[in-house]
């Protein structure tokens, strides 16, 4: 264990020596910190005078509180719903402190507006210790979730270029539709083999398969069959060990380390990381041994996301490998689910199916293929999405962890290591800043459309939410990075689906729920018929 962590430390050290920061980054950096100073300053000076009160003046439950809150009142599963409770109970910003937690959580769009403004240079969600210390017991590098400061700008810089600039993420729209072909031709073969001829069942799962292939053939350029009949074992593995890592997380960072060898939890946390880690090792060292042997060969190396990683020698191999487990593990269940919730939605509401298929088809006539062009003239298929998020964010509750400074957040003032809550799905289902929040409405996110009613009831000041209200993605330098790919998939995939199916509930189908497991994730399975469209 010892050497694997030096291993670690020494790969990080000579990472840093290689990429000393340049004279005119370090220039920016001293004058950012100056200004920090002189806020801090200022901060401190307006404490002193009794302006600001306290973290301790916060109200909040106390732990028997939210013990009861979580285990005899049912909210373990369903903290999402929690935040909405305690926000009227205590107001938009109370705290919270549960085992090693001690948490300021913010639930109002103008106080999470505030934490942003003030989280840094270098943002960071949280502090996770058990993360770092998987990966300094395997030897490996910290990546973008456990690296901080300049050292995950760094990393982070490196991955940004292939998946945010829009022109580049457009190269990918290829091979995203050969992936939405084996997922229609996957819906064929399960619609045939169903008693009715027609109904998906456990589409979530089905989705899953599809989010993982279409990730992985852009991440390591290589069409994996997850589609097809014989799914590869490695695909069900990464699968289960995403559960299983996720639901784990949220146990093992409530023990102390001297519980590692006494419980389960711990044990089995690493083997599900290991599973990760090794499925995305292997697919990495797959397409580096093609890309040699293309050398060798005198083809020239072409290819989309590893290629270019490899080749701009930007990062390590052992910060590749990490990455691209990190990249895999936040492509897959993200876009999934929310394609899920989506789906689930259009088949209950035949009015919104009916203008989202007329858009489709009057941009895409004839089943054609969308392309990237074709998205700016679908806005109600954008409107779908966003508000599939609004409802079901999968994220719902984001972090940061304010380690630089002292920061002042409504009245208080927070001293700096603070750990911010940011309850996002608190504020998409705030009625103040959306009429009518529990309704599945897309048409709220279209500013043409006089204002009107979303359910008969008039709305003037309809479209007026705070703009963060609404962050699914995250917002600023430590937002998602797969946000542009994601989209893509998702508008590419639905209106496909819309083109050639309706979507139906099964007779009789049950209300489903989300549940939260680190992501918010349907409670039970979704099951909808595909009828064909002439
Ligand atoms: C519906 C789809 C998705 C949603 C709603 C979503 C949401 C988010 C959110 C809320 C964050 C935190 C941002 C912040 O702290 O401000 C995040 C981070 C991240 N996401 Fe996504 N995501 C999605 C799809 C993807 C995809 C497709 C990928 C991979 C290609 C991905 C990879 C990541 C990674 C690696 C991070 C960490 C970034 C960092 O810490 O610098 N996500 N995502």
């Amino acid at each position: 264990m010892g050497s694997s962590a030096a291993a670690a430390r020494a790969l990080r050290l000579s990472a840093r020596c290689a990429r000393t920061l340049p004279a005119v980054q370090a220039g920016t950096e001293l004058r950012h910190r100056a200004s920090a100073d002189r806020r801090n300053l200022s901060v401190q000076a307006a404490a002193e005078a009794g302006k600001l009160k306290s973290i301790d003046d916060l109200p909040g439950p106390s732990l028997p509180t939210t013990l009861y809150w979580l285990f005899v009142k049912g909210y373990a599963d369903k903290s999402h719903l929690l935040q909405g409770v305690q926000r009227s109970l205590y107001g938009p910003i109370w705290r919270s402190r549960f085992g090693p937690f001690d948490i300021v959580n913010v639930a109002s769009p103008e106080l999470i507006a505030q934490v942003i403004q003030q989280e840094g240079r270098y943002p960071s969600r949280a502090e996770l210790p058990h993360w770092k210390e998987y990966r300094e017991l395997r030897g490996q590098a910290y990546g973008l979730h456990v690296d901080t400061g300049p050292e995950w700008y760094r990393i982070r810089r490196a991955l940004n270029p292939k998946m945010l600039k829009l022109r580049e993420v457009s190269a990918y729209a290829p091979i995203i539709h050969q992936v939405i072909g084996d997922l229609l031709r996957r819906i064929e073969v399960l619609r045939s083999l169903s008693q009715d001829q027609v109904t998906v069942s456990d589409l979530a799962s089905e989705l899953h398969k599809f989010g993982f292939e279409g990730i992985s053939s852009i991440l390591f350029e290589t069409r994996l069959g997850c589609l097809q009949e014989d799914i590869p074992p490695d695909t069900l593995r990464f699968i289960a060990a995403v559960n299983e890592m996720l639901t784990l997380s949220e146990t093992v960072v409530l023990f102390p380390r001297w519980s590692r060898g006494v419980l389960p939890f711990w044990r089995r946390f690493v083997q599900a990381w290991d599973d990760l880690y090794d499925v995305a090792r292997s697919l990495v060292d797959r397409r580096i041994a093609e890309i040699q042997a293309q050398v060798c060969s005198g083809e020239p190396a072409e290819g989309m996301y590893l290629t270019y990683l490899l080749s701009s020698d930007r990062l390590s191999r052992a910060e590749v490998y990490i990455s691209l487990t990190e990249l895999l593990l936040g492509g897959v269940d993200t876009t999934s689910n929310t394609l899920s919730w989506a789906l689930y939605h259009l088949a209950r509401d035949r009015g919104v199916q009916d203008r989202l298929y007329g858009e489709v088809s009057a941009v895409c006539p004839d089943r054609r293929e969308p392309i990237t062009e074709d998205l700016s003239r679908m806005p109600y298929l954008k409107a779908v999405i966003k508000e599939t998020l609004r409802l079901y964010p999968v994220v719902p509750g984001n972090g940061r962890f304010v380690s630089e400074d002292a920061v002042v957040v409504g009245n208080y003032w927070f001293p700096k290591k603070t750990q911010f809550h940011l309850c996002h799905y608190a504020t998409c289902h705030d009625e103040d800043q959306f009429v009518d929040a529990e309704v599945f409405a897309p048409k709220r996110w279209l500013r043409a459309e006089a204002p009107g009613s979303v359910c008969g009831r008039a709305a003037p000041g309809f479209y007026r939410h705070h703009p963060y209200s609404f962050l699914p993605f995250g917002v600023g330098v430590r937002a998602c990075v797969g946000k542009r790919v994601a989209e893509m998939e998702m508008f590419f995939a639905l209106s496909r689906l819309m083109q050639h199916y309706e979507v139906r509930p099964e007779p009789g189908a049950p209300v489903v729920e989300p549940k939260t497991r680190t992501l918010l994730i349907p409670s039970k399975p979704i099951n909808l018929r595909f009828l064909p469209r002439a």
